[in-house]
């Protein structure tokens, strides 16, 4: 299923504060002590003690796959970092020992005070900077590279989020769930080649990165992911996003049928003369009141097109 994803429950989170609790024993920040008291009520020691793998946090076992993000991504040492979904700040210590500066949005507030918690009173505490909230409604500060390990539920909306984000930035490194990850770098031609491709690779360089098998997560989930890359294209093409979005609905409407056939249906046909006159009829409209007569002036108007 592609929209199949894993929300930190309280195993998940368990695991998490479980990793945070030895990386900062092995900093020496906290005693277990203090960390259990801390914990909010939901993650009650007999909970933490149930854990069946405890070693963990979310992002793997495999500690190279946080590696080969970082390395991949191609940090440089004046960047500005934007992580979503930090966590217990595994990630985050990499980011902000390439970077110059991470900005970090995480959800859960809990998480939050953890990964404030873990960097205070180190050198990396003036390099960053966390956000407590939902990535989605979330105004972006501006970063040059975006590193981000996500619910696989929200790939969609934050992929186009970030796609629309101006200034635009230099590079997104993102882990989804396998199957998203194919849809978007699939080519014309692949079996997975659908509107999120073409969608996507007319605003972006889209390559795929590293396979990251279900194996490197505790607990395993039940899907395997990957590893992106997106680089925005500049200049942005201009298109009329709605217009655009509307072409592209069309030619995908139906499965297995060649462009050819699409256009020739007739319903498909009067809607296109229908919302081609709608668009010259608002072209008009906005020329006549911008006192314009340039009518080959690509406008920037909003309509509703149909599809
Ligand atoms: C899969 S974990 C990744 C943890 C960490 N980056 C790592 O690699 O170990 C996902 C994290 O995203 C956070 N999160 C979930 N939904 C979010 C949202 N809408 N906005 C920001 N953070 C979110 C969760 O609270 C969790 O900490």
């Amino acid at each position: 299923m592609l929209d199949e994803g894993f929300e930190p429950d309280i195993v998940t989170h368990n695991i998490m504060l479980e990793g945070l609790l030895r990386s900062k024993k092995r900093e020496g920040i906290i005693t277990g002590g203090t960390f259990f008291k801390s914990l909010p009520r939901r993650h009650t020691l007999p909970q933490i003690q149930r854990t069946t793998h405890p070693q963990e946090p979310i992002v793997g076992k495999n500690t190279d796959v946080g590696d080969s993000i970082v390395q991949k991504s191609g940090i440089k040492s004046t960047d500005v970092v934007l992580e979503i979904g930090p966590g217990t700040g595994n990630l985050t210590k990499k980011l902000l020992e390439a970077g110059k500066m991470v900005v970090a949005i995480e959800l859960d507030p809990r998480m939050v005070l953890e990964l404030q918690s873990r960097f205070q009173g180190t050198p990396f505490s003036n390099r960053l900077k966390v956000i407590q909230g939902d990535v989605l409604k979330t105004d972006l500060p501006y970063f040059d590279i975006c590193v981000a390990n996500i619910p696989y539920q929200i790939s969609s909306p934050l992929t186009f989020k970030l796609l629309n984000h101006q200034p635009s930035f230099r590079r997104a490194i993102i882990m989804f769930q396998r199957e998203f990850a194919m849809r978007l770098v699939a080519q014309p031609g692949d079996t997975l080649y659908c509107r999120l491709s073409v969608k996507t690779q007319l605003y972006a360089r889209v390559s795929h990165l590293l396979k990251v098998g279900k194996n490197n997560f505790r607990p395993p989930p039940k899907v395997d992911s990957s590893v992106v890359r997106i680089e925005p294209r500049k200049p942005c093409p201009q298109v009329n996003p709605k217009e655009w979005d509307g072409f592209i609905r069309i030619c995908f409407i139906r499965k297995n049928k060649t462009l050819g056939s699409i256009f020739r249906i007739k319903n498909v046909l009067s809607m296109l003369e229908k919302n081609y006159k709608t668009l010259q009829a608002l072209q008009q409209l906005q020329n006549g009141s911008s006192g314009s007569r340039n009518s080959d002036r690509p406008t920037n108007h909003r309509t509703t097109v149909e599809t």
